[in-house]
């Protein structure tokens, strides 16, 4: 055997690329048999989903990506993958002839592709070589192998350990010439979809030497905590000459000419120069800010203030789906009761699509008055109209250009508001009040309605033609008495919460009372009462269903009064209540409420009275 893999390295070494030469003489040492696969076990579908679990980020971020590639690896006649680090496949989705042979094969979920069990094969290469390449029929180690051609590309997390392995193969008598630039394409937005999930609570610089390729995968991404460089993409480190190891290691300062922000036409924050003397284009953080009263210390990023989602693994997929969809220019609609989280997934859906670092306008039709909805949203001319702003307005439409544009509560836009928007969805520009010049738009479409747009169709109330054109696709968000483990997603609400602060805790017998209730206001309703609960927490001290009395028993049975704000009125005044009580006795008054001295305090603290 050993003659036979020489004289086959060998009889291919001209023509052979090294990483293959390098595989063949590896899988030689691990003395694999080379006419048939080694004894290779499948994972039990359990512990495959415990994988699948731990690698639940990959999985996700990847899902859309193999949709794509199933579609366009030679012509929807080719299986795509997704491993993880130790070379598992995940997942995969491919043509339905191809994929049975794939199975044969063992291409798919609970198989492993490591090159010590498989030999030379696109995945076990990647994760030896830690780049992307391609493995062609006869250079796959062991015959059984050799009817697929496989281009493979490694997907690295924001600080440069490997994810996982995204692969396309193909058979290999189909030309895969493009498969590897599409698996490279793929792996990019992957990767670039990964800050949106992980970085909510850093400053992200978004860089690129030429301005149009800010907001796609191909930008540099440059994440700061606090002054320090702890994380990036590939493009940015490139963009910077600059590999792994730099992480952690520099200064915002040593990267950026920070004297240098100050351009001569005034686009403070635009214009970055790299230490190597480079002119950026960046997006997003106040670099005024950061230059001149705040030096090597970054401000925040807005979407820090943002709820993270939580959502189910239904939930998921279903947000996948979605942002694939709008990803591809489709209007989307979400539908679903008061609360049950439209605004929430309208925002990360826009946070994970292609246009994450573009704006996100939002506007509530049922929020403005019929005479202005028309004014806010397509802008106006100086002097279109009596009381209008001097200088006119751009209007929300044109505000979300190049971004997202949400539209909530539309069932509640006045019908010549209707047909305004119908024509900028048709022909893609706006035309201010009081002016006649149109002006090209571009944004992905949100709607958002709790009503029912159907019955307001036949009713005249809907324009129809309107009602087609943005209903495309349509998500419903149940309501959370619908939800299949209430008791789960309280706890994960209430981690949130908390922000992971294990001394305080629901007992589980409040656990389940709060699951027993139908929240009309859904996670408003729920988020509410949570911070209401948390605010009269003791450390260490489970929360008892007795605590549910505290104000948030009217929180429970109205939903109008159980926004946050609301809740934190109401804490606020059920404290300020106990202290009236006890003449302003601290500690009679915690004593009353069953909360400690230091709690009282606290939480008096926390809304400013002490
Ligand atoms: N998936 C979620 N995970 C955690 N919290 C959520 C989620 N969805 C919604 N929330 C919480 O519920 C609140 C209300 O959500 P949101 O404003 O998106 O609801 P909505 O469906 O748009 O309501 P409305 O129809 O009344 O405008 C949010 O501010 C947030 O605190």
């Amino acid at each position: 055997m050993q003659r036979l893999v020489d004289q086959t390295v060998r009889a291919h070494d001209a023509a052979l690329p090294d990483y293959i030469s390098r595989s063949w003489r590896r899988c030689e040492t691990y003395g694999l048999p080379i006419h048939t696969d080694a004894y290779v076990d499948r994972l039990g579908s359990h512990e495959l989903k415990h994988r699948i679990e731990q690698h639940e980020v990959l999985y996700r971020l990847c899902r859309p990506e193999l949709e794509t590639l199933r579609r366009v690896a030679s012509g929807g006649d080719g299986i795509a993958i997704v491993a993880d680090p130790s070379g598992l496949v995940l997942d995969s989705v491919g043509a339905e002839e191809f994929a049975r042979r794939a199975f044969e094969v063992e291409l798919s979920p609970g198989w492993s592709w490591n090159e010590r069990l498989r030999g030379t094969n696109g995945i076990g290469a990647v994760l030896m070589e830690l780049k992307s390449l391609v493995v062609r029929g006869n250079e796959h180690y062991i015959e059984t192998n050799r009817f697929l051609d496989c281009a493979a590309a490694p997907i690295l997390t924001p600080t440069g350990s490997v994810a996982g392995v995204l692969n396309v193969s193909v058979p290999s008598s189909m030309a895969s010439a493009y498969a590897l630039g599409l698996v490279e394409v793929a792996v990019d937005q992957i990767e670039h979809r990964q800050f949106a999930d992980t970085f909510t609570r850093h400053t992200i610089i978004r860089v690129h030497s030429e301005r149009e390729l800010l907001g796609t995968p191909k930008e540099g991404v440059l994440v700061f905590d606090g002054s320090k460089l702890v994380a990036a993409n590939r493009h940015g480190l490139a963009i910077l000459k600059l590999n792994w190891t730099a992480l952690g290691q520099h200064d915002f300062g040593d990267l950026f000419d920070v004297g240098a922000l100050d351009d001569p036409q005034g686009h403070i924050g635009e214009a970055l120069r790299s230490a190597n003397g480079l002119l950026l284009h960046s997006v997003k953080p106040d670099m005024r800010r950061i230059s001149r009263s705040v030096p090597n210390a970054l401000p925040r990023l807005e979407s820090a203030t943002l709820t993270m989602p939580i959502y189910d693994a239904a939930m998921r997929a279903d947000v996948e789906r979605t942002l694939r969809i709008l990803d591809c220019g489709i209007p989307v609609i979400l539908s679903g009761e008061t609360g049950c989280g439209k605004e929430v997934l309208a925002r990360h859906l826009h946070a994970l699509s292609s246009r994450a670092t573009r704006p996100f306008v939002a506007v509530n039709c049922a929020g403005l008055p019929e005479s202005l909805i028309e004014a806010e949203l397509f802008g106006y001319l100086d002097g279109a109209f009596t009381g209008a702003r001097k200088g006119g307005s751009k209007g929300s439409v044109r505000e979300a250009d190049g971004g997202v544009l949400l539209l909530d509560e539309i069932g509640d836009m006045p019908l010549s508001a209707q047909a305004r928007l119908l024509r900028v969805l048709q022909e893609r520009e706006v035309v201010p009040l009081g002016g006649s010049k149109p002006v090209p738009v571009d944004f992905l479409l949100i709607c958002a309605s709790n009503l029912n747009l159907e019955d307001m169709v036949a009713a005249k109330q809907f324009r129809q033609d309107l009602y087609y054109r943005i209903s495309q696709f349509r998500m419903h968000l149940k309501p959370l008495r619908e939800h299949p483990d209430l008791p789960d997603l309280i706890l994960a609400l209430w981690r949130q919460t908390t922000s992971g602060d294990d001394r305080y805790s629901l007992s589980p017998e409040t656990v389940n009372a709060l699951a027993q209730h139908d929240w009309p206001g859904n996670y408003r309703q729920l988020v509410g009462v949570l911070r209401t609960l948390f605010a009269l927490a003791e450390p260490m001290v489970p929360i008892a269903p007795h605590a549910l009395q505290y104000g948030t028993a009217g929180a429970i049975s109205s939903p109008d009064a159980a926004n946050a704000a609301h809740l934190d009125t109401k804490t606020r005044a059920i404290l300020q209540n106990a202290l009236d009580q006890h003449q302003g006795n601290v500690s009679r008054a915690a004593k009353s409420l069953g909360i400690s001295r230091g709690t009282l305090y606290r939480r008096l603290s926390q809304f400013g009275d002490k």
